[in-house]
């Protein structure tokens, strides 16, 4: 099977991944990409932004345009972004969307779950199946482990990143409230600056440090007055989002619309 693909925000750095993973695999075949209307890269050849060789098909900054002949959207870019290609989407033939934006507030994610009702969407904070492993372990850890034990997650990432904590983090969040049977809004705990009073009992701590070039590390630690339990992830080349938004890709294109989610498609 071939899929056809679009991807958004095609000079980006997510987007030249895609594009560059999907020019050396046969089952895709690139349909169009997007970028900003005022983008430098607007015109110019998705091959080549992606460092190889031209495909005759240019960066366009309209959703019709880039998905004329697409089956599945890939969107890496921000969210008001994303949502506005959602909406244009709908008077596409574009059935199916693989989300990789990271950001969203709480409206926008709702307004995703809204698009899932007409297009088949897999949204995922980190679409490497080592995350997606990890979160499993985090489920089971904050399972099986009390109250007792103080769950913190540190994620570290590039200097250019702009939201935190990264969609990682809270995707490992989840997974943690979920062991725990609690609900992450009741028990997240924010980033943490001057007098914060004692740590509550039973919140879920974030950290985020930002510098150079770092591709994205996670760890969650389980932490008692004796002991610490870490379970962690370092990704080494974004080449691994890349090559899992695109098995999102094949998985997806003849899927009802609904809300997927990575742990669906590596069926973990
Ligand atoms: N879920 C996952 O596994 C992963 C998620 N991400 C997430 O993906 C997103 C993008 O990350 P990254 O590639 O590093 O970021 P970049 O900033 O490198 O790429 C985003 C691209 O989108 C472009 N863009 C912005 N607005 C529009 C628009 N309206 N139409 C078309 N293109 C647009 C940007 O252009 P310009 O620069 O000109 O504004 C840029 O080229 C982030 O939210 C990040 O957290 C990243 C890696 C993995
Ligand atoms: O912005 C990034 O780079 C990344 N974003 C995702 C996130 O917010 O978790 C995934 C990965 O960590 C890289």
């Amino acid at each position: 099977m071939t899929v056809s693909i679009a991807v958004a925000g095609a000079a980006g750095r997510m987007g030249r991944a895609i594009i560059a993973a999907a020019a050396a695999d046969n089952r895709f075949r690139l349909a169009g990409g997007t970028e900003r209307t005022d983008s430098h890269a607007l015109g110019m050849d998705l091959g080549a932004l992606a460092g190889g060789d031209g495909f005759g098909i240019a960066a366009a900054d309209s959703v019709h345009t880039a998905a004329t002949s697409a089956d599945v959207w890939l969107d890496f870019t921000t969210p008001e972004a994303t949502l506005d290609a959602l909406d244009a989407l709908a008077s596409t033939q574009v059935k199916a969307a693989v989300i990789g934006t990271t950001g969203l507030s709480a409206e926008q994610e709702a307004r995703v779950a809204d698009a899932a009702k007409r297009i088949a969407i897999v949204r995922s904070g980190n679409f490497s199946l080592g995350v997606n492993l990890l979160a499993g372990l985090v489920r089971q850890a904050a399972a099986k482990l009390g109250q007792g034990w103080d769950i913190e997650i540190t994620e570290a990432h590039h200097r250019r990143k702009v939201d935190a904590p990264s969609g990682t983090a809270l995707l490992l969040g989840e997974a943690a409230a979920q062991g725990r049977d609690v609900s992450l809004d009741n028990t997240r705990l924010k980033l943490r600056e001057g007098i914060t009073g004692e740590r509550p009992d039973g919140g879920i701590g974030f950290s985020a440090i930002r510098g150079g070039g770092i591709v994205g590390d996670h760890d969650v630690a389980f932490v008692s007055e004796r002991e610490i339990v870490t379970l962690s992830h370092r990704a080494l080349d974004r080449a691994v989002f890349a090559d899992g938004a695109l098995a999102a890709a094949l998985w997806v294109a003849d899927k009802p619309p609904g809300l997927y989610s990575m742990q669906d498609v590596l069926g973990l």
